[in-house]
């Protein structure tokens, strides 16, 4: 049973001197291992993350443990649009290229609450504050290209939908739901913007994924999930286990045919009906684009 829930292994042996790298909740979780691995194929490493000063333990621990310098911390507020733009604007500032951009972090379950900019927490900081940085990083990463960009999305996509009369989840909110319908999104914005990209030949590839059931800081505003959690430790996957998909859709060479798709325990994996809708996926494009000001096109 644990080896059913803990398979996939990321076999990859590409090495990344001169590669940059950045990874979005990165202090802690599959975020943390990610980033880890990345620095030991002797990649930059940004670790971009709300809490700089955890995020600055996580980066003397990853240089001491890899030997490589080259981890380096920025704050990130998903929540707040500013954060974003202020992150991206001293990015592009300071890096000639972006070669693998992971929108890794994530929050789950959290009592109904805003962002700075009043978006519904789960949509706000999963999708929407994903949407807005890939956005900001989109031109670095075609000058950069070959470059991926990796959504780390989740199985609980399945019970999500895209109520577009209730996407601030003010007609109707449950916590559980909200994070479904976050990770719902990511899938579609992954295969929206890869079939743009596709369209305009740009060499960047986009890939979500479901990382596994993994021992993690996600079930922090959920007691029932936290003794789940406990009461399955010894069954569910470790972080360094729950990192082998993302660092699969990152380094594999030749995946990107596969631009658009989904992963779980490194292979491709199949979709809900309604993670495969291109009207849906169309319409939230254009409907996140509104609500964060960015032109549609
Ligand atoms: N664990 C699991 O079983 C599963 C996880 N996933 C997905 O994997 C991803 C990683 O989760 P996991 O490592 O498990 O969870 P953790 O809670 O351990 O890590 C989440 C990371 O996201 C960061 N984060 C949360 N809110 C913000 C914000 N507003 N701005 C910037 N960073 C933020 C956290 O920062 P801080 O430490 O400061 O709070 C933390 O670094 C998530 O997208 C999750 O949905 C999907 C399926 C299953
Ligand atoms: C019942 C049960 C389990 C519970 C799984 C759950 C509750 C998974 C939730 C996943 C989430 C919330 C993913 C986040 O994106 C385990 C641990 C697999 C062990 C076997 C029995």
């Amino acid at each position: 049973m644990r080896k059913m829930l803990s398979s996939g292994v990321c076999t990859s042996t590409v090495q990344l001197p001169g590669k940059v790298v950045v990874v979005t909740g990165a202090n802690t979780g599959i975020g943390k291992e990610t980033a880890k691995e990345l620095a030991r194929r002797g990649a930059r490493v940004y670790l971009a993350c709300r809490d700089v000063q955890k995020a600055e333990l996580v980066a003397r621990e990853i240089q001491m443990m890899t030997g490589n310098q080259q981890v380096l911390v920025r704050k990130l507020d998903l929540a707040d649009t500013k954060s974003i733009r202020a992150f991206a604007k001293r990015f592009l500032e300071e890096e000639k290229h972006l070669h693998i951009l992971i929108n890794n972090a994530g929050v789950m379950m959290c009592p109904y609450s805003k962002t700075a900019d009043g978006f519904e927490m789960h949509i706000g900081v999963n999708h929407l504050g994903h949407f807005l940085l890939t956005h900001l990083l989109l031109e670095k990463l075609k000058e950069s290209a070959p470059s991926r960009v990796v959504n780390v999305s989740s199985l609980a996509h399945h019970l999500g939908r895209i109520h577009f009369h209730n996407l601030q989840g003010e007609k109707f909110y449950q916590s559980g739901l909200a994070y479904c319908h976050s990770k719902l999104a990511n899938i579609l914005f992954t295969q929206e913007l890869a079939r743009r990209l596709k369209a305009s030949g740009s060499g960047v590839t986009v890939y979500s994924l479901h990382p596994g059931t993994v021992s993690s800081e996600l079930v922090r505003h959920s007691a029932l999930m936290r003794w789940i959690w406990w009461l399955f430790s010894f069954l569910i996957k470790t972080p360094h286990q729950g990192a082998q998909t993302s660092l699969y859709c990152a380094l594999t060479e030749g995946l990107e045919a596969l631009s658009g798709s989904h992963f779980s325990d490194c292979q491709v994996t199949w979709v809900s009906a309604q993670a495969r809708n291109e009207t849906v996926a169309r319409r939230l494009w254009d409907v996140s684009c509104d609500l964060l000001g960015i032109p549609v096109d």
